[in-house]
C-alpha cells in the first residue's frame, strides 16, 4: 500500500520536509523519506538550523575543524556546516531531481535574515550561496518583503533558482509571482535559456490563524455581541487566504503572459504551502495539509506533522473546493473588523525578527562554541558584578541584541550614538584586519631599521600612548633599535632622551595625525637640528596632505606613512600609528595581525553582544556609569602595567563629554575595600605567568564588598593587540550606552588655543603674562583661577580646604608638569594614596603635557566632579627650541596655566601649586599636612 504521503505526491502535491539536521542525514533519514513516502524536497530556515546546531555536540566536529583558521568569522563558521547539510541534502535529493528532470527535487537555503531590508545585499548574498552550495537543485530563499521582491526578480534573472519565503498577503504574492513572471521575461530578452529555473512562492498558514483567533477569542471573551459570526470563522481565515491564492496561481498560468513562458518550457512558480504545523493544539494536527491538496502545489511540512499525515491525514483535492465559502469567511473578517491586512503586514515584520532572533541565538551558540575552541589563543574574560548591575548589563545585552548593535556598529551606523558623523570615523575596524598598512613596506622600513641602535617616537596621545605599549609589552627584537617614546615639551625628560641616544646615529619618527600639533612639531625642529639635518634619519607618520608631510618632503625624511582620515588619534594603534613604530623595533606586523584575528573575530558584526567580548565589556562599562560607577579602575598584572596609559586616552577622550563619561584611574596602588567609595568599577588584566603578588586576594575582597570586577586573561604578550581591540570595541558600545559620540573631542581645543596665546605673548613680549599667586614663600607659589574664596593665609589652610571639598562620587587629580620618571611616579603614588584613603575618592594622574592629550578631554569635559591639583615648578636646566625665543619649560609651564584656565572655566576645581625648586617631596608633606588639619 502506498503512504498517505505518497497518495499526496499522486494528488498532483509535492511532500517538502520541513527540516535539516546533521544525524538525520548522517542515518540516511531522508533517503529513506525518499523512499518510502515519495518525499520530493526539503526547506530549511535560521530557526531550524539553530535547534540543529545550538545546542549539543552533533557540528562540534565539523566547527573544530573549520575553527583552526583564526580569522574565521563566527558565520564562516556556522555556513560551512549549513552548506555542507544543504549539500549533503540536495545529493540525497539529486537522483529525485534527475528523474524529474528538474521539476523537483529541491533543498532551501535562506538568505541571512538581517538582510531582510537590503535588496542589494539579499541578492549579493544569494549569489554567494548559490556559488558555495554549487548544486543545481538548491533554492535559494528570499524573503517577499518589500526590498525582497526586486532582489527576486533579478536573481531569477540570473538564473538562480528561488524559494520565496515569509509570504502572508494576496497583495505580496501576487508582487513576487509577477517579480517570477519579469524575471523569466529578462532572460528571454537576453537569449537565455528558461527551462531549468524553478521557483515557489511559500504561504505562511497557520501564523495567519494565530494571530486572528487570538483576536476572536479576546472578543469573544469580552462577549462580543457577534461571538457566533465570529466563531464561525475561527480556524478558517488562514485557509480561505491560501485557496484566494491559488486561485491567483491558476488564472495566472492560464494568461498569455504566462502560456508565452511555458511555451519556452518555463516551470510554473508552484504555491508551497510552509507554517503548516496546527499551532492551536484544539485543531486536528493535519488540519493545514487535509486542507490544501492542489495539483501542482507543494507542502512543507515539519517532521511531526508529517508522521501525523502518514497516519491518519485524509488525501482528497481540496484546495479548488468551495471557492466561495473562501471569500465568504474573508469577507466575514473584513466585516466584523479583523484586519487581515494589518495581521499579514505584522507577520512579515514579525517573521523577520522571529529568524533574526533565531539567527542570533544560533550565531551566539556558535560564537560561545568558537571562543572556548580557541582557548588560549583568545584572551579571556569574566566579570563579577553585584546583582543589580549583572542585570541592567544583561537586559542591556538583550536590546542591543534586538536593537542590532554589533552589526550595526561595523554597518557604520550612526544612530547607534547620536546621529552625527560617527560613521566618518570607524577606520580602526578594517585597521585592525590589518588592511590600512602595507605589510610589505613595514617589513622592508623593519629590515633598514636595524641599522640604528635607537629610534625615537616624537608624538603626542593616540601617536605615541600605542607605540609606547608596544614597546614596553613587547620591546624590540634582537639587533632591532630600541623605542624611546617622547611625548611631553619638558625639557628634564627630553635631556633625559637626548643623552640616552646618539643624535646623529638614531631613527626619528615623527608621529601626528593631524601633523600640526604643537609638541612633535617643536621636538621635531629640536631633534633635527640635533641630528646635523639629517632628514634620511626621520620618517613621518601623519594623515595624507598634512603640514607635516610637507615638511618631510621639504627636509628630505626617508618615508612619509599614510595614517587613515577615518581613524582618531586613540584608535590608531592599529593603523600606521602602531605599527611603523612597531616595525621599526623588529616586531613582525603580519604575525601581530594574525594574533590580533581572533579578537576581532570574536567582535564581529556576525556576534550578538551576549557572546561579542567587546559588547559586552562596553556594556558593563556603560551600565556601571549609568549607576554612578563611572571610575574604571586599571588593575594590570606587572606585565600590563604599560597597557593602562593607553586606555586611559581611549576611555577618557572617547567618553567624558558633555558632562558625562567614564573616569579611567590608572597607577593607583590597591587599596582594601574601605578604601574607595560606590563610584568604581575594577578592570583586571593579567598576563599568565605574572607574579600576583597578593593581587587577586586583595581584588577578591572588593568582589566581595560589592565592587564590581571585570577579569581579563591574557596568555601572553603577543596577544596585547587584541586588548587594543576587544577595548576598542568596548568603548565604542560604551559611547552608546552613555549617550555621547565616542570620536570626538570637542574640550581638548580650548587648552590648546589658551596655550598658544600665552606662547604667543611671550613669542612677542619675551615673557609670560604675570599672575598673582594666592600665597607665595621661598619654596612654593599657590594659583586658584578665578577663586576668591581661598584665604591666602597659609598653604596647608588651602589645600586642606580644598581636600574637604572632596565628596562621594568625586575624584581628585594630580596634574604634574614635571619630567615623568620613577621617583615622581612614586611620589604621586603616594599622595594619591594618602589621599584616597583619607577621602575614599578615586584619585587620577597625569603627566603634563602627556596627558593634555589624552585624559585631559574627560578632565575637562566629563563629570564635573573632579577637583585638580596641577603641579608645575621652574625648569632647571631648561632647553632652548630652535627658530623660537620660548624654551621647552616656557612652553610647558604656558601649557599647564592654559589648562589651569580652561579647567576652571568648565566647572572643575583647580589649584595649582608652584615648586619653585621642583621638589615633589615638598608637595607630599604639605598633602599629608593638609590630610591631618
Ligand atoms: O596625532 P596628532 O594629530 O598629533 O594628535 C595627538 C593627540 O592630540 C589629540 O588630538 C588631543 O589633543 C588626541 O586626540 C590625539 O591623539
Amino acid at each position: 500500500m502506498t503512504s498517505r504521503l505518497q497518495q499526496l505526491h499522486e494528488a498532483g502535491q509535492a511532500v517538502w520536509l520541513d527540516f535539516v539536521d546533521r544525524k538525520f542525514l548522517k542515518a540516511d533519514g531522508l533517503k529513506k523519506l525518499v523512499a518510502e513516502d515519495g518525499l520530493t524536497g526539503v526547506t530549511s530556515n535560521p530557526s531550524i538550523f539553530e535547534k540543529a546546531m545550538g545546542s549539543g555536540e552533533a557540528y562540534d566536529e565539523g566547527f573544530n575543524a573549520f575553527l583552526g583558521k583564526a580569522d574565521a568569522s563566527v558565520t564562516d563558521t556556522y555556513e560551512a556546516q549549513a552548506i555542507a547539510d544543504i549539500q549533503g541534502a540536495a545529493d540525497d535529493l539529486r537522483p529525485v531531481y534527475d528523474r524529474l528532470d528538474g521539476r523537483d527535487g529541491y533543498v532551501s537555503l535562506e538568505v541571512s535574515p538581517y538582510l531582510a531590508n537590503d535588496t542589494d545585499a539579499t541578492i549579493a548574498e544569494a549569489r554567494r550561496l548559490w556559488a558555495a552550495v554549487d548544486r543545481p537543485n538548491l533554492m535559494v530563499k528570499v524573503p517577499g518583503t518589500d526590498a525582497g521582491t526586486p532582489a527576486i526578480r533579478r536573481l531569477i534573472a540570473n538564473g538562480i533558482n528561488i524559494n520565496v519565503t515569509l509570504l502572508f498577503s494576496q497583495d505580496a504574492y501576487q508582487a513576487v509571482a509577477e517579480a517570477f513572471i519579469a524575471g523569466l521575461e529578462k532572460r528571454v530578452k537576453e537569449g537565455a535559456p528558461i527551462d531549468r529555473i524553478a521557483s515557489v512562492a511559500s504561504f505562511f498558514v497557520s501564523r495567519i490563524d494565530a494571530q486572528i483567533d487570538k483576536a476572536i477569542d479576546t472578543r469573544m471573551e469580552a462577549g462580543d455581541p457577534e461571538a457566533d459570526a465570529l466563531k464561525a470563522i475561527r480556524g478558517k481565515v488562514a485557509i480561505a487566504n491560501a485557496k484566494l491564492a491559488y486561485v491567483h496561481y491558476q488564472e495566472l498560468i492560464a494568461g498569455d503572459r504566462w502560456q508565452a513562458l511555458a511555451a519556452k518550457g518555463a516551470m510554473p512558480q508552484r504555491l508551497l504551502w510552509a507554517s503548516t504545523g496546527t499551532k492551536d493544539p484544539a485543531y486536528p494536527d493535519t488540519l493545514y495539509i487535509d486542507t490544501l491538496i492542489g495539483r501542482d502545489t507543494v507542502n512543507t511540512m515539519p517532521p511531526k506533522t508529517m508522521d501525523a499525515f502518514r497516519d491518519h491525514g485524509t488525501v482528497a483535492e481540496t484546495l479548488t473546493g468551495d471557492i466561495e465559502g473562501a471569500r465568504h469567511v474573508l469577507a466575514e473578517a473584513r466585516r466584523l473588523g479583523l484586519d487581515l491586512g494589518q495581521v499579514t503586514a505584522d507577520l512579515v515584520g514579525s517573521g523577520v525578527t522571529q529568524f533574526a532572533d533565531a539567527a542570533d541565538q544560533l550565531l551566539g551558540a556558535v560564537a560561545g562554541k568558537r571562543n572556548a575552541f580557541l582557548g588560549d589563543r583568545l584572551n579571556g574574560m569574566t566579570a563579577q558584578l553585584p546583582a543589580s548591575l549583572d542585570k541592567a548589563v544583561e537586559a542591556r545585552l538583550e536590546t542591543a541584541r534586538a536593537d542590532a548593535w554589533s552589526r550595526r556598529l561595523w554597518a557604520g551606523d550612526a544612530g547607534l550614538w547620536t546621529g552625527g558623523d560617527e560613521a566618518k570615523w570607524l577606520g580602526w575596524l578594517a585597521a585592525a584586519k590589518g588592511e590600512q598598512v602595507d605589510q610589505a613596506a613595514l617589513a622592508t622600513f623593519g629590515e633598514k631599521a636595524r641599522s640604528y641602535k635607537d629610534a625615537v617616537l616624537l608624538g603626542m596621545g593616540g601617536s605615541s600612548l600605542g607605540p609606547e605599549v608596544l614597546s614596553l609589552i613587547l620591546g624590540s627584537a634582537a639587533g632591532s633599535p630600541k623605542l624611546h617614546v617622547l611625548d611631553t615639551t619638558d625639557p628634564g625628560q627630553i635631556a633625559t632622551v637626548l643623552a640616552a641616544i646618539d643624535p646623529a646615529g638614531t631613527l626619528f619618527i615623527v608621529s601626528s595625525k593631524s601633523g600640526s600639533t604643537m609638541e612633535p612639531e617643536l621636538l621635531r625642529a629640536f631633534f633635527f637640528e640635533k641630528a646635523g639635518g639629517q632628514g634620511a634619519h626621520f620618517v613621518a607618520v601623519t594623515d595624507p596632505g598634512s603640514h607635516l608631510e610637507k615638511t618631510a618632503a621639504r627636509d628630505g625624511f626617508a618615508a612619509v606613512f599614510a595614517g587613515d582620515p577615518a581613524i582618531g588619534g586613540r584608535y590608531s594603534v592599529l593603523s600606521a600609528f602602531g605599527m611603523v613604530p612597531a616595525a621599526a623595533m623588529g616586531i613582525d606586523v603580519a604575525a601581530f595581525y594574525t594574533a590580533t584575528a581572533p579578537m576581532v573575530f570574536a567582535c564581529g558584526p556576525d556576534a550578538p553582544p551576549a557572546a561579542n567580548p567587546g559588547v559586552r565589556l562596553g556594556a558593563i562599562l556603560g551600565e556601571a556609569a549609568a549607576i554612578g560607577r563611572d571610575k574604571l579602575t586599571i588593575v594590570p598584572s606587572a606585565g600590563l602595567a604599560p597597557f593602562g596609559a593607553w586606555l586611559e586616552q581611549l576611555i577618557a577622550e572617547s567618553t567624558g563629554k558633555q558632562g558625562k563619561g567614564i573616569v579611567p584611574v590608572d597607577l593607583e596602588p590597591v587599596g582594601t575595600p574601605e578604601s574607595y567609595g560606590t563610584d568604581r568599577v575594577f578592570v583586571h588584566l593579567h598576563l599568565a605567568g605574572d607574579e600576583d603578588d597578593g593581587l587577586e586576594t586583595k581584588l577578591k575582597a572588593l568582589a566581595a564588598a560589592g565592587h564590581p570586577l571585570v577579569s581579563i586573561s591574557v596568555a601572553s604578550r603577543e596577544l596585547i593587540g587584541q586588548e587594543f581591540f576587544r577595548w576598542e570595541i568596548a568603548t565604542a558600545v560604551a559611547g552608546a550606552v552613555i549617550g555621547i559620540d565616542p570620536f570626538n573631542q570637542p574640550d581638548v581645543e580650548d587648552a590648546k588655543i589658551a596655550t598658544r596665546k600665552l606662547v604667543d605673548a611671550y613669542e612677542k613680549s619675551g615673557a609670560l603674562e604675570p599672575e598673582t599667586p594666592l600665597y607665595e614663600d621661598a619654596e612654593i607659589a599657590i594659583f586658584a583661577a578665578g577663586d576668591a574664596s581661598l584665604a591666602p593665609t597659609d598653604p596647608v589652610a588651602i589645600l586642606s580646604a580644598r581636600l574637604a571639598g572632596l565628596g562621594a562620587g568625586d575624584y581628585l587629580g594630580i596634574l604634574a608638569y614635571v619630567e615623568r620618571d620613577a621617583a615622581h611616579e612614586a611620589a604621586i603614588a603616594r599622595i594619591r594614596t594618602a589621599i584616597r584613603d583619607a577621602r575614599a575618592v578615586a584619585t587620577v594622574a597625569g603627566f603634563g603635557p602627556r596627558f593634555l592629550h589624552s585624559t585631559g578631554q574627560a578632565y575637562k569635559g566629563g563629570p564635573a566632579t573632579g577637583m585638580f591639583i596641577e603641579v608645575t615648578r621652574d625648569p632647571d636646566p631648561d632647553l632652548a627650541i630652535p627658530h623660537h625665543r620660548a624654551s621647552f619649560g616656557t612652553v610647558q609651564l604656558a601649557q599647564a596655566r592654559g589648562d589651569l584656565d580652561v579647567l576652571a572655566a568648565r566647572g572643575q576645581r583647580v589649584l595649582r601649586i608652584h615648586l619653585k625648586h621642583g621638589d615633589l617631596a615638598r608637595l607630599e608633606t604639605l598633602v599629608t599636612a593638609a590630610l591631618n588639619a
